[in-house]
């Protein structure tokens, strides 16, 4: 990236802060004709400039950058209503007053933004052409990926076939599906960590934002809006959503080994036991791994849990549920299997487990499994699992690296 600035200091904290946190390679212009020189010579993914530089007019850095199609954030002193107007009407990713003292760190965690924005798609839904290509827009100076509904009946079906989606931006008057009834089927479909939604309406029907947030809307905004109040809820919102993702995250998947925990396990599993059509347990316990640990260290042994769970997850993952129970146990969930189908595969897996050992930093290593499966049989998720226990406990007394099923 360049930063375009004469303040020496100015641009030295920010170049040290954007190395540090985000890694970048970043160049210096103390000018505007230097800045030139850096612009033909490179490509940049985003640019940082002063609007009051030596060699320039207010607001030429500015065109300049657009005119190589990079993204352009703008460092400004303090701005009176009327200069800040003039500077939203240039094609700019946001201003930020250099005096404050947060403003170094929201320069880095916008150009941070900027770049996860690239992977994050929003689909503007709005049966009005200007307003949503305004949006679109809007979403474009920020790099996202937009997708375009008519309506809302189109959004859903975008939803379905692009289910990763991050946010949708929905206008309230639509033909077919409104804006708040499409909140509403959205969200039977989607939590709050799947996707985010922000409202839109230039109705004055003072009701409506208070609708579209209980419906399960992030947000509501007010048409016409300025850009500068539309990015800021739009980051946001985006924010909270990782916010919701990290903590899904945290709760749902296991922080060594990435598979998910019991907790998920038993949220899939345990509540559907009244309507449970057929569905096997398997419980597979690594053997003699109190010696890997013993023998090579922890950290070798966490790296056996890793490759481990990669395998299992190869192997299952796309049709069954794989998680971690504890320590070197984990457990899949066959749905649709009995235990003779569900031990078959899991014997295939050990097979190969057998004649694959797994490497670590402290050499290869031969690692076997014992296993329990059971049926699920018109009792409960526990009950099931308590007898694949006691079959893993017999698979271990009967010698270890065995299958044994009920
Ligand atoms: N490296 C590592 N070790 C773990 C982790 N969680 C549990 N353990 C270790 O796993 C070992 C489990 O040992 P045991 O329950 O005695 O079982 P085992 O040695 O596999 O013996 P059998 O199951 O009887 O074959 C213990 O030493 C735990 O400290 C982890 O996250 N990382």
């Amino acid at each position: 990236m360049l930063i375009v600035e004469d303040s020496i200091t100015v641009s030295k904290i920010l170049k040290h802060m954007i190395v540090q946190d985000l890694g970048y390679h970043v160049d210096i212009a103390p000018d505007m004709s230097s800045a030139l020189t850096f612009l033909e010579e490179n490509q940049y993914f985003v640019v940082v400039a002063d609007l009051n530089l030596p060699d320039a007019s207010d607001g030429d850095i500015v065109k300049l950058v657009a005119s190589y199609s990079t993204p352009c954030i703008v460092l400004t002193s303090n701005l009176d209503a009327a200069q800040r107007r003039e500077i939203l009407k240039l094609s700019i990713v946001d201003y930020i007053p250099k005096d404050k003292r947060h403003s170094y760190q929201y320069v880095v965690k916008l150009i941070d933004r900027l770049y996860r924005n690239q992977d994050v798609k929003v689909l503007v839904a709005d049966d009005s052409l200007v307003s949503r290509k305004f949006v679109k827009m809007l979403l474009e100076q920020h790099l996202f990926k937009v997708i375009e509904a008519n309506d809302g009946e189109e959004a859903l079906a975008v939803l379905q076939a692009q289910p990763d989606i991050q946010l949708l931006i929905t206008d309230y008057n639509m033909p077919k599906v409104d804006g708040v009834e499409l909140v509403l089927r959205v969200r039977e479909q989607f939590n709050r960590e799947d996707i985010a939604i922000i409202g839109l309406s230039n109705d004055n029907d003072e009701s409506l934002s208070a609708k579209f947030i209980k419906n399960g809307a992030n947000d509501f905004l007010q048409k016409p809006f300025v850009h500068e109040e539309f990015h800021c809820r739009v980051l946001n919102t985006l924010d909270s959503l990782d916010m919701m993702r990290n903590l899904w995250r945290k709760a749902n998947r296991d922080y060594l080994t990435k598979a998910y925990t019991r907790r998920y396990f038993f949220g899939q599993y345990q509540q559907n036991d009244s309507e449970q059509k057929l569905l096997s347990v398997a419980l597979l316990d690594i053997d003699f791994f109190k010696k890997i640990n013993d023998t090579y260290g922890h950290d070798v042994g966490d790296e056996v849990l890793i490759e481990f769970v990669q395998r299992l997850e190869n192997a299952f993952a796309a049709n069954f549920t794989v998680a971690r129970f504890g320590g070197e146990e984990f457990v899949v969930a066959f749905k649709g299997l009995d235990a003779i189908k569900a031990s078959l595969l899991v014997n295939k897996f050990r097979e190969q487990c057998e004649s694959n050992p797994i490497m670590t930093s402290a050499g290869d290593l031969s690692v076997s499994f014992s296993c329990g499966v059971s049926t699920v049989n018109n009792e409960t998720l526990d009950h099931a699992l308590q007898r694949a226990d006691e079959l893993l406990y017999k698979a271990k007394n009967a010698g270890r690296n065995r299958v044994v099923s009920q």
